[in-house]
């Protein structure tokens, strides 16, 4: 049986909420093969960030030899890079012809702060450029913009900006910390915008939504699916991955991975997975 293959660069989370782990469960919901790349050991859990550790730049290119001279991603993320020469050792593996998502992680949950000043600067010139998505939240588009957004208009002029500036394919700005509800707006750089809203549900079980999110994007990108197609699932899945959250830990818990595949139809049941193997 052919699996597609995704590959996630980021940093850990050894109580599984959020980075790679994260990233890791989402693929394997998703029914993706996945793969990781450790660029920093970060000890957190739902309480907050305590310690990181950043791999060695021979490590980290050791880790993306390997990965990219055996078994070749369908689609590759990125999540927390923190320092711009991390960035630099990155850029031509996420620069090859395959959907390459970027979540533009610059702070936790928990509020602590993950990358550099100089960082963020080396990710607007350089790796958001190259994007086919990137999934900044408000406080990471308020950045990328140079801008403050509290209404609706300055979350278009926010996108229109980093479009126009920056240079992704598809922005999607989400709104788990904007508005009432939990609207998530994607602008295309030839001028398509779409929406896609869930009620916004009052927990502080949030831990991991953002990796999620761009995970379940990337692995329905791996699947060869169109853009908006793979926005789409990536918001029902983390609408009931936060909905039915398993409510772990004594702070800002993880969401549930299990959630999506038995609540929904979703398309891919391992009858149909079978079925379209026996095509190929
Ligand atoms: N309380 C919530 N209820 C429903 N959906 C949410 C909630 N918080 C976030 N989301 C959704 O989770 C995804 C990740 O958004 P967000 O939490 O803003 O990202 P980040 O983790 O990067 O801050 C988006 O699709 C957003 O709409
Ligand atoms: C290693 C790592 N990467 C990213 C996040 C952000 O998590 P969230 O998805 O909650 O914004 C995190 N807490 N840790």
């Amino acid at each position: 049986m052919k699996l597609h293959t995704a590959l996630t660069i980021a940093g850990t989370d050894p109580s599984g909420g959020a980075g790679i782990m994260a990233d890791l469960k989402s693929f394997q919901s998703r029914n993706v093969y996945g793969m990781a790349v450790v660029t920093s050991v970060v000890a957190q859990n739902t309480t907050g960030v305590h310690h990181v550790e950043h791999l060695s730049l021979e490590s980290i290119e050791k880790q993306l030899h390997d990965v990219y001279s055996d078994i070749m991603p369908q689609a590759v993320k990125t999540g927390m890079i923190a320092l711009p020469e991390m960035m630099d050792l990155i850029y031509p593996y996420v620069s090859k012809p395959i959907p390459y998502v970027m979540d533009p992680v610059m702070i936790a949950t928990s509020g602590d702060r993950l990358v550099s000043d100089e960082a963020v600067h080396f990710l607007k010139s350089k790796l958001i450029p190259i994007a086919t998505v990137i999934t900044p939240n408000r406080n990471e588009a308020e950045v990328l913009a140079d801008m403050s957004i509290t209404c609706e208009s300055d979350i278009t002029t926010a996108a229109n900006r980093i479009l126009q500036d920056l240079g992704p394919q598809v922005v999607i700005i989400k709104g788990g910390h904007i508005g009432e509800n939990a609207t998530d707006y994607a602008f295309t750089k030839d001028g398509n915008v779409r929406t896609w809203t869930s009620p916004k549900y009052d927990t502080v079980h949030t831990h991991g939504t953002g990796c999620t999110f761009s995970a379940v994007i990337t692995a329905e990108l791996a699947k060869g699916r169109d853009v908006m197609d793979a926005i789409g699932i990536a918001k029902d899945y983390i609408a009931l991955a936060i909905k039915y959250n398993p409510a772990l830990g004594n702070g800002c818990g993880p969401v549930n991975h299990m959630a999506y595949g038995l609540l929904s139809n979703g398309p891919e049941t391992m009858d149909e997975l079978l079925k379209n193997d026996e095509r190929r």
